[in-house]
């Protein structure tokens, strides 16, 4: 009895250590399901980002936010490249995260690896050379809607909805997307937003400066060619002079992110796999 007892102890310690010496990536690598995929056509110097996940509305996978990182790296090294589009498959940019990842990892120290992986890649997305814009279709909510702050643009379909639902699901922002509304939205808007958890139209979001344009797609996939003719009308210039023309922006605002960024992960994970959201993850909670 004591042996079997002692090996079954010892496997356990193992398999503790195994988690926790796995890098962030590996350990979201773990979470299966749909793919983030980049196309760039060399010659508009126009990246499309496809977050590809459509049964789910695009929830992100673990491994999605592993391959997102990828991309980011790729375009981070494209020197001819002028812009990129973000945008879902199907019909939605994005549902946020995806609940079964979600309900895997529902402890401060594992939310904490997703929270520093998804933090550091959308502030890399954030700082990219390249013009940004995400597609606002459909339901782009929780951290989708924090996704899409971590572009220079959201181009937003009439009829889409977006909320920062973080506070309705029990937490609060950990993709960094708190730190960028307030930059977006200002004090008073960002806090209506992410204390209410309110979904939020079109119209209401362009008054408030989160949609930059409202856009009447025709159908879920005219989207991608109806931002990239408003996107051509931009970024007419060389690619060196639209990259400089970002960083001098980039300059001029996120000189302190890194800061900020450890400060939301903090409040982060003070409210993640506690009752509160516990509760709401496993209640099949639909926002609309
Ligand atoms: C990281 C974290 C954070 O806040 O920090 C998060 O992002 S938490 C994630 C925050 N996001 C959410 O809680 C989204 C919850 N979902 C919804 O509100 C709703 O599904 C809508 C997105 C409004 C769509 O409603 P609608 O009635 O059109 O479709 P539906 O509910 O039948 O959805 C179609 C299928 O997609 C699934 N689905 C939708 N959102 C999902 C998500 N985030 N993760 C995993 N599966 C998801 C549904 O369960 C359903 O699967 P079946 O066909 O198998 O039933």
């Amino acid at each position: 009895m004591l042996p079997a007892l002692l090996r079954s102890f010892g496997h356990g310690i193992r398999q503790l250590r195994k988690c926790s010496t796995l890098s962030n990536r590996d350990f979201l690598a773990q979470f299966k399901g749909g793919s983030v995929d980049l196309n760039k056509d060399v010659d508009s110097g126009i990246a499309t980002v496809t977050i590809n996940n459509p049964d789910r509305h695009n929830a992100m996978t673990g491994e999605m936010m592993v391959q997102l990182e990828d991309v980011v790296t790729d375009l981070e090294c494209w020197a001819k490249g002028k812009a990129v589009v973000l945008h879902g498959a199907g019909g939605s940019l994005c549902s946020g995260g995806d609940l079964k990842t979600v309900l895997a990892i529902m402890d401060p120290v594992k939310g904490g690896r997703m929270s520093a992986h998804m933090q550091k890649t959308l502030n890399r997305l954030y700082c990219l050379p390249l013009l940004s814009v995400a597609i606002v279709q459909g339901h782009t909510l929780g951290g989708g809607a924090e996704l899409s702050t971590a572009c220079d643009f959201r181009v937003m379909d009439r009829n889409a909805k977006i909320g920062f639902v973080a506070s309705r699901m029990g937490v609060t922002p950990g993709w960094g997307g708190g730190m960028r509304l307030v930059q977006l939205v200002g004090r008073n808007g960002a806090m209506d937003l992410l204390v209410s958890g309110r979904v939020l139209g079109a119209e209401e979001s362009l008054k408030l400066n989160l949609a930059c344009e409202v856009m009447d797609f025709k159908d879920a996939e005219s989207g991608v060619e109806d931002t990239v003719a408003w996107l051509k009308e931009r970024v007419r210039g060389d690619p060196a002079v639209v990259q400089a023309a970002k960083k001098v922006v980039l300059n001029g605002m996120y000189m302190h992110n890194e800061v900020l960024l450890q400060g939301e992960r903090d409040i982060f994970t003070s409210v993640w796999g506690g009752p509160a959201h516990q509760a709401a993850a496993s209640s099949k909670i639909k926002h609309k």
